[in-house]
């Protein structure tokens, strides 16, 4: 299920963006305008040879001194190390090996990860000039020589990559499970609860040192099924200096999101809602990911029978660009409602991956435009033809329209709510791709 994970590390202006754009092509994932939210382009899907897999960039480390590129790119190292299947170090053939590169490729090397050395930037054709063979000094085996302007390797690159990616036999195992991202800023209690749930659950997998990304997830089995929480070893290492770096952290938020079916945005009841909170939160709607909010740290607020609700109503507004996501106030600290958490999680999972027979969509679709007419301009009014789900994860419904233009916001948010209603469609966003047809 999950796609297998390609991270791109290097030096500061070496070519990864130019790489990770030519190995990703037209692909790019076109998002929805979520109010407030801008998504760094640092997540491609990629398909070669029959597999699919994602493409992470983790580029953008600010030049600074040489010693702070140095820790920087240790992060963005092990950020790759922990979360990738295969790595590929980018490395400049104008500038040689230099022992910034050195240092990495020991790191990448100790880590036992799958790792391809790239030499970028070899922009002639035909063989390599001679400074390519210092490459080898990498100790990385053959280093791949690439142009990523002109596209050149970068074939034989992609050849490489499908090589390495673990055989997908593997994918099938992870079908019946749920798997889960927390997310939320530092202190909020994300390992708090993981440590509390994998405490009291059976634990099936959960820091098992391997070269696999597995290693960095924990999966429990309870009543309700079987979890994964995913990357679970970035959060057992926040007192580390390397996830400190902003820029590392909300890449590894991102790359657990990517990963995830279902994201526990946890909030902080002592603190409140923050913008940054809105920030994470925008990140799994846009992905397209199943959502649940959680208020951690509930025990600590003092509250009489209004507070929960005050509380709950408040946040509907912060979150009011996820309106579908369920919210409970928890305490990973006393173990408060973790039931019902479980039950969100999997009521969500479902909702997330629900397929809807045509013809039940498009009787909904009748009735709504029954009882609210679609509207018109200058005289046209909107049809809508007929409605189809085209994909889940999340679930996407194409409609066919005489005018797209006819087709306002407020009307799809009204069809939205029809579907939600009807289908018990809670905690996922909805996607509306429309296709125009002519006036019949
Ligand atoms: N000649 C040549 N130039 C390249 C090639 N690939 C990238 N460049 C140039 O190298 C410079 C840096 O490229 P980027 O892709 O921004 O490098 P980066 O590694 O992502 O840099 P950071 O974002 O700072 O980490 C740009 O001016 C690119 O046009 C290549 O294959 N050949
Ligand atoms: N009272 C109370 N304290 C909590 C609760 N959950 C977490 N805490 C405390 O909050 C602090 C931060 O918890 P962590 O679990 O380390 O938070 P985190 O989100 O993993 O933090 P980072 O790893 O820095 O992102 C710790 O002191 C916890 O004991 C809770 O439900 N109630």
């Amino acid at each position: 299920m999950s796609k297998p994970v390609v991270a791109i590390v290097g030096r500061p202006n070496v070519g990864k963006s130019t790489l990770f754009n030519k190995l990703i092509g037209e692909r790019l994932s076109i998002v929805d305008d979520t109010p407030g939210v801008t998504r760094d382009r640092i997540y491609g899907e990629c398909e070669w040879d029959g597999r699919k897999f994602s493409i992470v960039d983790t580029g953008g480390i600010e030049p600074a001194s040489s010693d702070v590129i140095l820790s920087q790119m240790r992060s963005q190292a092990q950020l790759a190390i922990d979360a990738a299947d295969v790595i590929v170090l980018v490395t400049d053939i104008r500038t040689g090996v230099v022992a910034t590169d050195s240092d990495i490729a020991a790191m990448l090397l100790k880590s036992g990860r799958q790792v391809i050395l790239c030499v970028n930037k070899c922009d002639t054709v035909g063989s390599p000039p001679p400074e390519f063979y210092e490459f080898y000094n990498l100790g990385l085996g053959d280093p791949i020589p690439v142009s990523s302007v002109h596209g050149h390797g970068t074939g034989d690159l992609l050849d490489l990559i499908v090589k390495d990616l673990p055989p997908e036999e593997e994918d099938k195992k992870e079908g019946e499970l749920i798997k889960v991202a927390i997310i939320g800023k530092p202190n909020v209690g994300k390992s708090s609860l993981v440590n509390k749930i994998s405490g009291e659950e059976r634990c099936i997998v959960s820091d098992i040192a391997g070269t696999t990304r597995d290693a960095i997830d924990t999966t429990i089995e309870n009543q309700y099924g079987r979890f994964t929480f995913i990357d679970t070893a970035g959060l057992r290492r926040k007192s580390k200096v390397e996830d400190s770096i902003e820029k590392y952290s909300v890449i590894r938020a991102q790359m657990a999101i990517e990963r995830a079916d279902v994201c526990v945005i946890m909030i902080d009841a002592s603190v409140g809602f923050t913008d940054q909170d809105s920030k994470v939160a925008g990140l799994a709607h846009e992905a397209g990911k199943g959502c649940v909010i959680v208020v951690n740290k509930w025990d600590i607020i003092e509250k009489d029978d209004r507070t929960m609700i005050e509380y709950r109503k408040r946040l509907e507004e912060d979150f009011s660009f996820m309106s579908y996501a369920p919210m409970i106030f928890i305490s990973a600290k006393t173990g408060q409602r973790l039931d019902r958490l479980f039950d969100l999680i999997k009521h969500v999972a479902n909702a997330n991956s629900m397929r809807i027979a045509t013809g039940m969509l498009n009787d909904v679709l009748a009735q709504a435009v029954a009882r609210v007419q679609p509207p018109t301009d200058k005289g046209r009014r909107l049809k809508i033809y007929y409605m189809t789900q085209a994909t889940v994860k999340p679930p996407t419904f194409v409609c066919f329209v005489n005018s797209a233009q006819l087709f306002h916001f407020s009307y799809q948010r009204y069809l939205e709510n029809r579907i939600r209603e009807t289908f018990g469609l809670e905690g996922t966003p909805i996607r509306f791709i429309i296709r125009e047809r002519g006036d019949k």
